[in-house]
């Protein structure tokens, strides 16, 4: 499916290995562009505050959430020129898109893994960062344990690859600082068949 002599900079990868490979893509969006996604996408998209079943209690998912699938007639405009950078720098043809809205430092996603029984084998996940920049941890699941810090600034592409998500979590923690509103779009080639969508922690 997809092929690392796609990637025209092998340099933005900060490691490609055994373990899979995660790419960082700064300014894949110029800053006009990115404020005005941003802009368009918090007003237009009917975000979702959900709970979640853990340990026995229901809690709030610290963030709104939304999701659609790129061939829906309806939509929303920023998306269909973003899923377009999207594909155009990782080289693969996503079918959805999953939003994140963390609202302030006190919104986040716990660690985790996607879910790797609603992907297509081998196809990568690519997140479009818009708005405040957020900090994700990318943690490996077994020693030696890599751990990366990684900035994910507006306009910024972030590729990780399916075999990630076997030995890496990842997660946006809550800071305890002023930060604006941030979103992120995750493009993923779902599986035809297969779960519903779920959400993350
Ligand atoms: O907001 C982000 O950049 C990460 C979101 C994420 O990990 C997810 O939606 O699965
Ligand atoms: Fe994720």
């Amino acid at each position: 499916m997809m092929q690392s002599d796609l990637f025209p900079s092998p340099s933005s990868r900060l490691f490609d290995d055994a373990t899979g490979f995660v790419e960082y893509l700064p300014d894949c969006i110029d800053t006009d562009t990115a404020g005005h996604w941003f802009t368009q996408l918090r007003e237009a998209i009917d975000w979702r505050h959900e709970r979640r079943r853990m340990y026995e209690r229901d809690v709030d998912v610290p963030r709104l959430v939304a999701s659609f699938r790129l061939d829906d007639a309806s939509l929303p405009l920023p998306l269909r020129d973003a899923s377009d950078v999207a594909e155009s720098r990782s080289g693969v043809r996503f079918n959805s898109v999953g939003l994140n809205f963390y609202r302030d430092g006190r919104d986040s996603v716990a660690p985790h893994n996607d879910h790797l029984d609603e992907l297509e084998p081998g196809t990568p996940i690519v997140l479009l960062s818009l708005g405040d920049t957020r900090q994700m941890t990318i943690r490996a699941k077994r020693p030696p344990r890599r751990v990366l810090q990684l900035d994910l600034a507006p306009g910024s592409l972030l590729i990780m690859s399916y075999a990630t998500q076997l030995h890496y979590d990842h997660g946006i923690p809550k800071v305890d600082y002023p930060v604006g509103p941030r979103i992120s779009l995750a493009f993923r080639v779902r599986r035809k068949e297969g779960p519903a969508g779920g959400h993350y922690r």
